[in-house]
Parts: C-alpha cells; structure tokens; sequence
C-alpha cells in the first residue's frame, strides 16, 4: 500500500499493484483500463510478454465540495495509474496523444502533470512535420510538475521498479487526438530496458526525417501555481485563477 496523502493532498493510497482503494469523502470512481490489446499499434514489440492490463485512468476525480469550482473554471483533475513492467523490451506506456486547438484560436490546449509516486519519463514531442520533429524527455520524481506546452502530444514512460500514479489538471470538453501517434506506430522514440551497452531511447524509424531528442530537467512554474512538492489539487483550491492558462492558453503561450 502506497499512502499518497502528502504528494496528492487527497485522501487516497493504493494496493501492491497500484489501484486505487481508498476514497474518503472522494466520489468513488472506477477506472477505465488500457490494456495491451488496446495498445498493439504503438507498441515496440506487439508480440512481447507482459501483463494484459497496462494501465487505470481515473477521470474527473475530487471532492463532492470542489465540484462547483472544477466546473465553475472549466478543469477536470486525474489520477493515472502505469503499472511497473515491460511489453517485451519496452518499458509500460501510455498510448500517447496530442490535444485539439481551441475553438477560435491558433493555440492547442496545455496540460500539467504532477508525480505522486514512483519515477516518470515523460515524451514531449512537436507534430510531425517535414522538418521532422523535436523530443523533449523529462524525468520527474514525486511532487514534480511537467507543463505539457500547446503544440506538444505527450507519452508517460514507467521506467522504474515500482508503480508509477500521477496526476493531471486539463481543460475539461476536449477529446484527445490519437491518430498521429498511432498512425506512426508509436511516439518518435520507444524507452527499452537497458541490456548491457544497449542504447535505451530508440528512435521511430517511422518518422523522417530522425527525430531529434534533448533532455530538460523539472522546472517550477509558480505563477501557474506550479510548485515542486506542493500539491497542486490544493494549489487550484487556493489559486484557482493560476490555473486559467489550461483553458485560455491564447493569453499565455
Ligand atoms: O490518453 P492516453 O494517451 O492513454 O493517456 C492517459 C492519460 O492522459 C489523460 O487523458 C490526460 O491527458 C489522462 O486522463 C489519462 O489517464
């Protein structure tokens, strides 16, 4: 069991493989799975060994009080949770998916994420273009934050030994946008677990021309209320506003 209380703010914890089991005083909400099944045509190996249930999404999460205020500012808060684990060499992933533009506007809609425990690798990557495109690979530990800019789709890598649960505020009323990740058979890289010298970020030979990756390090936001180590379920509570970069991005990006 995993006490998230500190990381998340909530009063929530998890069983050895990552469900989550206790909601006091939170609407109880069961998760939609991804399982492997779901996820062949971006995997590295669609035939490699591994668990069938990949990972629980648990949309729309909060209190019954903090409702009016989620919807009042347009936001939904979820908790994921990625199993620890490989598909054949690569370590268990999400499926990955860009965000629409908003209606009117030239700007796509952002995301923030927040690591309540265990380790993230986090894929950020431009559209594909015929200049290719650009990756930007976060590693984040409990209580980071990681700004998905517009512009960006975005994969979650579990790379560690342990369960992976993070969680995200979004603007709610937007379908996710699957078919370019999927079309190309996965993100721009796949995260294979190292055997030996073996290189583990493996570009996509499907995207040309080569995608190019750079590593970027955690970085505060405070003035979008993103603070390392500070929950930000609590943070939209005090500073609701700080959080107005998720539904009108075209005044901040
Ligand atoms: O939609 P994907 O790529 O499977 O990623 C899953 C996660 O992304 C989110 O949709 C947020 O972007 C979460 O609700 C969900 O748990």
């Amino acid at each position: 069991m995993y006490d998230l209380k500190e990381t998340s703010g909530l009063s929530i914890s998890t069983d050895e493989n990552g469900k989550l089991t206790f909601w006091a005083e939170l609407d109880s909400i069961d998760p939609d799975v991804r399982y492997k099944k779901d996820m062949l045509d971006v995997l590295y190996d669609k035939n490699g060994q591994g668990s069938e249930e990949l990972y629980y999404m648990y949309r729309g999460v909060g209190y019954k009080e903090d409702r009016e205020l989620m919807a009042k500012h347009g936001l939904r808060y979820d908790i994921t949770v990625l199993r620890s684990g490989q598909v054949g060499p690569e370590y268990i992933k999400t499926a990955g998916h860009y965000h629409p533009l908003k209606p009117g506007t030239e700007v796509t809609y952002p995301e923030v994420y927040e690591v309540l425990y265990g380790t993230a690798h986090y894929l950020l990557q431009t559209e594909p273009d015929d200049d290719g495109v650009d990756v930007i690979l976060v590693e984040a530990k409990p209580g980071d934050k990681v700004l998905i800019p517009p512009g960006y789709g975005h994969i979650t890598i579990n790379p560690g030994s342990e369960v992976l649960v993070m969680s995200n505020w979004v603007a709610s009323g937007f379908d996710s946008v699957y078919s370019p990740i999927k079309e190309l058979g996965g993100g721009a890289y796949f995260e294979l677990a190292a055997e030996g010298e073996d290189q583990t970020f493996i570009p996509n030979p499907r995207y040309k021309p080569a995608p190019r990756i750079s590593l970027r390090q955690v970085q505060d936001h405070p003035e979008l209320g993103l603070i390392s180590g500070k929950p930000m379920y609590q943070e939209f509570l005090s500073s609701p506003d700080k959080f107005a970069f998720l539904t009108q991005p075209e005044n901040y990006f």
